[in-house]
């Protein structure tokens, strides 16, 4: 399976183009604009994460000859699959950084080109940008949670939604993690990887002790054995306590004890005492079990003694959400500003091609962003997007730009940054996102507006369109 094929892809998009071309319209210049309408996780800020998958398949995506084949058998005209043969995307995508913190309702990536271009990799971006971000986020709640001195593993590749497994890997680093137990994303973004051991191993043999010693002696270096499947009290850590001891015979040190079920606040603390007792103090506790960013507030709130977090599933199928609502509309064509009408405000698009600014308080920390039309410099009143009698002045120290372009005709314009690169470009941007946007319940609404160009354009058009 190749996914940079263009079939990667809804078939409508493929049905419209297949019109566009047909009707002589599909070279006509168009703008989308990718963006979100509500925060997930009941939070305040979204992690965007995504965008290098996004250029690296851009600039490969092209239908095959068995594609080709294929979209014939479903019937498309030979004259359009015959455009297709030599279909790519030479359009200009303008976006965020990966790594940016964004809110609801800003573009946070434009893609400008040929209609018949845009339209084929909707789906794509959508896909992509949608489930990364999701779980970026999800991980810096977590993150955010644990706080800097704990570290956090990703174990999640078992119960991920299929090959999603990858991405996921990776957002959680993004986002804050410093390891995952998926391999193949260790090896492909460059992520430390971590592991433990399994129950399995341990039923397989006769006695916990000798399975203790055989895992310990094969593998010393950062051994760390699940001490719960007999008894974690009186079986479990005191055998890990004695394979600690031999491991210090041979000059080696025990990296830590995993416990996987129970109450985790009660085990830690009862280990940790049977561990500093033996002169184990340096030996760390991991935990894990069905962990989210709620249940580790509550570990912490129940002073556990807990040095590492494993999560799995919950952090990688993004749950409770389980997906970001990010969209892709149309906002110019032909060079004219569209617009979508819809009785709910939330739910029409901000027309025209904009520019997102940030603002920031002496402290680097973010004020506002302000939506304005992409030739108009930086606002100093911005309205309130759906509550049209609301408008502020901004006071700001200094203010940036947030779209920038990243592709030109196709090919990438920025210099492809490194998974690690990004995992400090996302620590430092939450830095910057003040305390109250981060907390779970009831957070601050993070403030955006529009220009008051913006806004008019808007309004103006919702009323042609409401007059016509
Ligand atoms: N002290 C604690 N405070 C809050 N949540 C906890 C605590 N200890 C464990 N949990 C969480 O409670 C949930 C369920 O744990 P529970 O003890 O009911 O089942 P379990 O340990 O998985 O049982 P089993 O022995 O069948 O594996 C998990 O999400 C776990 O992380
Ligand atoms: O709970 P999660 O956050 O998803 O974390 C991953 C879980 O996966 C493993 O259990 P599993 O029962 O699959 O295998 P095991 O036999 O090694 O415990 C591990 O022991 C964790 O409990
Ligand atoms: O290494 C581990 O402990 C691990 C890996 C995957 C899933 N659960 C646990």
């Amino acid at each position: 399976m190749n996914l940079n094929s263009a079939l990667y892809t809804d078939l409508y998009q493929l049905a419209m183009g297949q019109s566009y071309f047909l009707k002589d319209k599909h070279e006509i210049s168009a703008t989308f604009d990718y963006f979100f309408r509500k925060n997930p996780f009941e939070g305040g800020y979204v992690l965007f994460c995504g965008l290098e998958e996004v250029l690296d398949s851009l600039e490969k995506i092209s239908f095959s000859e068995d594609d080709i084949h294929y979209l014939e058998a479903q019937g498309f005209d030979s004259n359009y699959t015959n455009y297709l043969k030599t279909f790519k995307f030479t359009g200009h995508i303008q976006s965020m950084s990966e790594g940016e913190i964004v809110f609801p309702f800003s573009p946070i990536l434009t893609v400008s080109g040929s209609i018949i271009e845009c339209q084929i990799i909707e789906t794509f971006i959508l896909n992509s940008l949608n489930f990364q971000s999701l779980i970026a986020t999800k991980a810096s709640r977590i993150r955010y949670i644990a706080g800097r001195d704990k570290s956090l593993a990703e174990f999640g590749l078992r119960r991920a939604q299929g090959f999603a497994g990858l991405q996921a890997s990776r957002s959680a680093y993004i986002g804050g993690f410093d390891y995952t137990s998926n391999v193949l994303a260790g090896k492909e973004f460059n992520i430390p990887v971590s592991g433990t051991m399994a129950h399995a191993f341990i039923q397989s043999y006769d006695d916990e002790l000798t399975a203790f010693r055989d895992f310990a002696e094969t593998r010393p270096v950062n051994c760390v054995l699940l001490v719960d499947t007999y008894d974690t009290l009186k079986k479990g850590v005191p055998n890990a306590i004695i394979v600690a001891k031999e491991m210090e015979a041979r000059g080696e040190k025990l990296l830590g004890i995993r416990l996987d079920s129970g109450d985790l606040a009660y085990l830690s603390n009862a280990a940790r005492k049977q561990l500093d007792q033996a002169g184990l103090d340096y030996v760390k506790i991991a935990a894990s079990n069905q962990l989210d960013e709620h249940v580790i507030r509550s570990l912490k709130e129940q002073y556990a003694q807990i040095d590492i977090y494993g999560v799995g599933t919950n952090l990688v199928v993004g749950k409770a959400n389980g997906a970001l609502d990010g969209v892709y509309k149309l906002c110019s064509f032909n060079n004219t500003p569209r617009i979508k009408i819809s009785e709910n405000l939330k739910k029409m698009n901000f027309p025209g091609k904009k520019q997102v600014y940030r603002y920031m308080n002496q402290d680097g920390q973010y004020i506002a962003d302000a939506i304005t039309l992409d030739h108009l410099d930086t606002p100093k009143t911005m309205a309130h997007p759906f509550e049209t009698h609301k408008r502020m002045p901004i006071e700001y120290a200094s203010v940036k730009a947030l779209l920038h372009d990243v592709m030109i005709d196709g090919k990438r314009v920025h210099t492809k940054k490194t998974t690690l690169e990004l995992v400090k470009i996302a620590e430092e941007n939450l830095s910057k996102l003040p305390v109250e946007h981060k907390r779970f319940a009831n957070p601050h609404v993070y403030k955006v507006g529009l220009s008051p160009e913006l806004e008019q354009l808007r309004d103006q058009l919702k009323k042609e369109k409401l007059d016509s």
